[in-house]
């Protein structure tokens, strides 16, 4: 048994409630896929193929039309508190401090919710820790407005992993950053996974970004979606940009991106 197992999955995105009609969109259809626990995988492929959506499956947003998504064996029904998320735009809430946003899963999220109040100073430090590993010591107490979108982002991925959960889905998280912060955040959250160790899913435009952070590259056809190849990117860790010129990565990333045209053609 793998930690997570879609199994010949279709999503359907329709009327909620109502019969299926012409215009109803087919977003993935039959796509299976094993993840192990601590696996870091990337998902790449074209634009609207679903990739999103099958983050949702995982997170148990939304339940599939056809087929299981399973975690831990058990199918996915509603929503999971042991996933963690982020994407695109660092949503911080611009009222609170650096350090009180990236607690705020601690305030939502069950068993840490009930124990908030008599848990604050051990949390506060759960957060410190983690702002200290993304480069952010000394920024706790910083209004986000006053930090970059690269340290926004730094503090959304301490945020999406202050509860410590066991997996965490990332959606094109760093898709509005320029390239050099992008480059340093990939060494970032290699890190974090390394400390952490919890399983990453992660979709991405960027094939280098794909081949630079995941132990596996699954690339999905085009709309409606499913996995067309999976490949291993067995480099040894840790990672650094002089990685991104090795012919090994080079030509793992030029194999991504033949798939993606094949997928788009299929
Ligand atoms: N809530 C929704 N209601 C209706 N259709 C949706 C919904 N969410 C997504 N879709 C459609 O489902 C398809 C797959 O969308 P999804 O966001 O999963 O793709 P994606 O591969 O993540 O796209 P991108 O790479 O552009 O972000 C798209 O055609 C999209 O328009």
């Amino acid at each position: 048994m793998s930690f997570i197992e879609i199994s010949n999955v279709d999503l359907v995105y329709g009327k909620p409630g109502e019969k299926s009609t012409v215009n109803d969109t087919l977003a993935v259809s039959d796509t299976s896929i094993t993840i192990e626990d601590g696996e870091f995988l990337a998902l790449v492929g074209p634009s609207g193929c679903g990739k999103s959506t099958l983050l949702k499956l995982i997170a148990g947003l939304i339940r599939p039309s056809r087929g299981s998504v399973k975690v831990s064996g058990q199918e996915v029904t509603c929503p999971l508190k042991i996933v963690g998320m982020a994407f695109q735009n660092a949503t911080l809430l611009p009222w609170r401090n650096i350090r009180d946003n990236v607690m705020l899963p601690l305030e939502i999220v069950e068993p840490y919710r009930g124990r908030h109040r008599q848990d604050r100073a051990k949390n506060r430090e759960r957060a410190d820790i983690l702002l200290e590993k993304v480069g952010l010591a000394g920024f706790a107490e910083k209004m986000p407005w006053q930090l970059s979108g690269g340290m926004q982002q730094r503090a959304q991925l301490c945020r999406a992993l202050i509860h410590e959960p066991s997996i965490l889905l990332l959606d094109e998280p760093f898709a509005a950053l320029d390239t050099f912060t992008r480059e340093d955040l990939w060494g970032v959250l290699q890190e974090l996974w390394e400390f952490r160790k919890c399983t990453i899913i992660i979709v991405t435009h960027e094939l280098r970004e794909a081949a630079f952070l995941a132990g596996k590259v699954s690339v999905m056809s085009s709309r409606p979606g499913r996995i067309i190849k999976t490949s291993s990117v067995d480099i040894p860790r840790p990672r650094t940009l002089e990685t991104t010129f090795e012919p090994q990565f080079v030509e793992l990333v030029q194999d991504l991106r033949h798939h993606i045209s094949l997928g788009k053609t299929s």
